[in-house]
């Protein structure tokens, strides 16, 4: 079976074109090919599917084999791999996910694409929840861009041991589906730094979803302007929500790192 490794900003997954069929348990196949030492190594899997509704679907898989709704680094690079592998010859694109419809700019010259621009959804946000987790008590603002998020703002992101407050955080009985978690710091009023804890596949280099979960909450509690610049540990994202109510605006890198076989 023929795949591709690509990442956004380190967030790295193994593509499928899943549009002359798929092998059978890809819940399995995502576990073993994720791992970093006995597989390819990658926070997860993304199909590429043939849709009804948009001009491609992104089938995505967790880590662990778990299935995520939504991917911002992910839907980057399937936008990339659409364009590189000739399967369309379009820049402007509409693409099915669990999550909802998502639209992408396909950003480059010529016939390169260096960057996309996806339009994200409007993010959904509730009040803060004081939550004990990990011997310590939290004010977690619950997000959903297609995915749940959970957002804290902490002191300083990189003193913090995501190993061991991630999990159960992630688990907590209060989100039944389990839930993505950033640690977010403001630095000024246009930027952004966080870590983030994924949902099935623990900490990751970055996270478009988080990213857009942390402008949002961030935004509604006066903490930041609506037009950031957002620093992840593999680097950084431009974000821009518009207004309440309107889709989240992410721009952002995305890259090929090679090309292999697997056997099925
Ligand atoms: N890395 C992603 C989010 C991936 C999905 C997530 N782990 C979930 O279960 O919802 C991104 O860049 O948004």
């Amino acid at each position: 079976m023929h795949f591709t490794k690509m990442q956004g900003l380190g967030n790295d997954y193994i593509y499928l074109n899943g549009l002359d069929g798929l092998p059978a348990d890809l819940p399995a196949l995502a576990r073993r090919m994720s791992d970093r030492h006995f597989g390819v190594g990658a926070d997860g899997l993304i199909c590429i599917c043939a849709s009804s509704r948009g001009d491609f679907r992104m089938v995505m898989y967790n880590a662990d084999g778990s299935r995520g709704e939504m991917c911002g680094n992910g839907i980057r690079c399937l936008g990339k791999y659409v364009f590189d592998h000739g399967l369309t010859r379009r820049r402007a694109l509409t693409i099915e996910t669990d999550g909802g419809l998502r639209t992408l700019e396909l950003l480059g010259n010529g016939g390169t694409v260096s960057a996309v621009r996806v339009h994200m959804g409007a993010p959904i946000l509730e009040e803060p929840l004081p939550l004990e987790s990990g011997g310590a008590l939290w004010q977690v603002t619950p997000v959903s861009m297609g995915n749940p998020h959970g957002v804290v703002f902490v002191e300083d992101p990189d003193a913090l041991d995501l190993a061991r407050l991630g999990p159960p955080l992630e688990r907590h009985p209060v989100f039944p589906r389990g839930i993505n978690v950033e640690f977010v710091t403001c630095p000024d009023r246009n930027t952004l730094r966080l870590r983030v804890w994924e949902r099935g596949s623990g900490e990751t280099l970055a996270c478009g979803t988080g990213a857009c979960a942390a402008l949002a909450a961030a935004v509604r509690q006066g903490r930041a302007e609506r037009q950031v610049v957002a620093g992840l540990p593999g680097g950084k994202l431009e974000l821009f929500w518009p207004d309440d109510g309107q889709e989240m605006v992410m721009t952002g890198p995305a890259e090929t790192v090679f090309e292999g076989e697997y056997p099925v």
